[in-house]
């Protein structure tokens, strides 16, 4: 896999890969996003967690550029996500939550179509392609047409997708909603992996705790816009843990509900928008 180039001018030392400082949005009376500081340090895996409607996808919408910046500051890398959005584009590789593969085309021939976009010099395209295939494990299926994959291939697939660019920035929309725990496995396997063999930063938004949990580095816990807790999973837990004074130690769905406290009927359980995106994902399948 590709070392994530520095190509467009390199950001001095320590500039933090994503930088938000009083970012609202709102869809007309609703504030989707209200007022929130973040900072993704170089080469971690950031988790922003929250249930259905938290504004996490609004906020990634933002930091992607494929949604304005009404009022705050974003940045990419340095970059100013209002005023350089070419810039930002540039140095990111985005997997949305809808469906972005071609079901009639191979895996190769999707990921060959996003080589294309990106505008990979063509004597390097076939050798990039198989290299995001061999990275997420496709290598085999490469040839196969995408209507004949698993949910959780057709996700790897959407991984290789983002990764032929060789982001610097990797953001992930929930990743692994309605794949079986083996498949979810498999996409963080592979998430981990090319994150380790190319430094590139990952930023997920996920409402399973145990998978922020077990992969990222720093989680912030999102409720109706805003940032509640923010820290690594060992640290939240600790925290609450000493906090509460019992002996059990808290899990990081513990710690969501002491800071949202209320409103969290739906963590853990389904919704409609849920249910209409788990059979979305069941129908890629079939
Ligand atoms: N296009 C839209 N038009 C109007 N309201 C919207 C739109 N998109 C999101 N919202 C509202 O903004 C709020 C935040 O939604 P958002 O999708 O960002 O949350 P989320 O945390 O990503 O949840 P989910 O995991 O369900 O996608 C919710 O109240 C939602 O109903």
């Amino acid at each position: 896999m590709s070392t994530p180039s520095g190509s467009t001018a390199d950001p001095p030392a320590g500039t933090d890969a994503v930088s938000c400082t009083g970012l609202e949005y709102s869809f007309g009376g609703t504030r989707a996003v209200d007022g929130v500081d973040l900072s993704v340090t170089e080469g971690e895996v950031f988790g922003l967690l929250g249930p259905n409607g938290a504004g996490k996808t609004t906020a990634i919408r933002v930091i992607t550029t494929l949604l304005p910046v009404p009022a705050g500051m974003v940045r990419v890398f340095g970059r100013d996500a209002a005023r350089q959005k070419m810039a930002v584009r540039r140095l990111l590789g985005y997997v949305p939550q809808q469906l972005s593969a071609d079901s009639a085309l191979t895996g190769r021939e999707n990921v060959s179509l996003f080589a294309r976009v990106f505008d990979i010099p063509r004597r390097e395209r076939a050798e990039r392609v198989a290299e995001a295939l061999e990275a997420v494990g496709l290598t085999e299926v490469a040839d196969r047409m995408a209507a004949t994959y698993s949910g959780g291939m057709v996700r790897r697939l959407e991984l290789a997708q983002a990764l032929v660019s060789a982001p610097r920035l990797l953001i992930l929309d929930e990743p692994t909603i309605g794949l079986d725990p083996i498949a979810r496995t498999s996409v963080w396997e592979r998430i981990t992996e090319v994150r380790a063999a190319t430094g590139m930063t990952v930023l997920v938004t996920t409402h399973y705790m145990d998978e922020a949990d077990q992969y990222c580095d720093r989680v912030a816990l999102m409720h109706l816009g805003r940032i509640r807790a923010l820290g690594t999973p060992e640290q939240l837990k600790a925290e609450l843990g000493r906090a509460e004074g019992s002996d059990r130690q808290p899990t990081l769905e513990d710690v969501f509900r002491h800071f949202a406290d209320s409103g969290l009927d739906n963590l853990g359980g389904e919704d409609f928008r849920d249910v209409r995106r788990t059979r979305r994902t069941a129908s890629r399948v079939g």
